[in-house]
């Protein structure tokens, strides 16, 4: 997604958390928001009950699935956002209820929803007066049993809406770089995700955001932040380039700083310079040096072992 379609979405605030617009990948379900779900209650728990447990227990952004619209005067109480779930995609009374409670409202996709028929449930939100609406793609049954995202059915709901789009992970966050590279704005966890499934979506969100998310930070600790992801995404490439640069050192027939070729440097450091122009060629040399030194020192190290 072109930077210029990112920065001209809606983006959505739930709570403090804003998602969309230039914003990091949000992980609900992990460190930028909770969600409980009614739905697993089969609504014999007080919602009120279910609820204030849960805000008892977090700060910050909170959002709820109802299991019936008789659990929006508690939701609208404590929470920040109402779930739509996939289940309940279709059942227009509840979105309509949802939608007039005012809060930021997700659609998880149905199971067997199209497109348009996901995009219409915004447009009922949008009709009732609530446009802060953010869609979720939570996956279709198919033959892997189960359902499997489609994240290119969430991309082009992205893309045809304007609105922010999740991409439903469950408890496994296998698909968490390719979601965030798909261009999801947040990934959903489970309720109760652990927090190994969290810190791996979180990773994903950080490292995998960093090299195909433009952000448009506002401010000096947002700006920090977003460049702590890219750092993080630094640090990542240049633990694997070290690990590289020692197998190439094994397997010449010169290797370490005996075997160094100047030549072969200028070569990556032209190429790295089109990628990076506004470093350009001269200020990436000295750059450059300092990691390939670095990893002619771990490699010198390791062979001493
Ligand atoms: O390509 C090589 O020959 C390497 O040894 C790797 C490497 C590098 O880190 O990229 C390191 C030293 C050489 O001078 C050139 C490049």
């Amino acid at each position: 997604m072109s930077q210029a379609t990112q920065l001209g979405r809606r983006a959505v605030r739930i709570g403090t958390l804003s998602i969309g617009d230039g914003t990091p990948v949000a992980v609900i379900g992990g460190d930028d928001a909770r969600w409980v779900s009614l739905r697993g209650h089969h609504g014999r728990s007080s919602a009120d009950e279910v609820i204030g447990k849960a805000r008892a227990g977090w700060p910050g952004p909170l959002l709820v699935e109802p299991f019936s619209a008789a659990d929006l005067g508690a939701v609208a109480g404590h929470a920040d956002g109402v779930v739509i779930g996939a289940a309940w995609m279709q059942d227009f009374r509840l979105v309509q209820a949802v939608a007039r409670v005012g809060l930021p409202v997700v659609v998880q996709r149905g199971q067997a929803a199209t497109l348009e028929e996901w995009l219409a449930i915004a447009d009922y939100c949008a009709a009732e007066g609530n446009d802060q609406v953010v869609l979720c793609e939570s996956g279709s049954r198919t033959h892997l049993g189960g359902t499997t995202l489609d994240l290119a059915l969430m991309r082009a709901a992205a893309e045809r809406s304007g609105r922010p789009v999740l991409a439903d992970l469950g408890d496994d966050p296998a698909l968490a770089p390719a979601a965030v590279a798909a261009g999801a704005d947040g990934l959903l966890l489970s309720c109760g995700a652990t927090s190994e499934v969290a810190e791996a979506a979180h990773e994903a969100a950080s490292v995998v955001g960093a090299l195909v998310r433009p952000e448009a930070p506002g401010s000096v600790s947002a700006a920090r932040a977003a460049i702590d992801r890219v750092d993080a995404a630094l640090a990542t490439l240049l633990e694997r380039r070290i690990a590289l640069a020692g197998t190439v050192q094994r397997l010449k027939p010169v290797g370490g700083f005996r075997g160094r070729d100047m030549d072969r440097e200028r070569r990556l450091v032209a190429a790295m310079a089109r990628r990076a122009p506004s470093l350009g060629e001269a200020r990436l040399a000295p750059v450059m040096n300092a990691v390939i030194e670095a990893g002619l020192r771990v490699a010198e190290e390791d062979s001493r072992r």
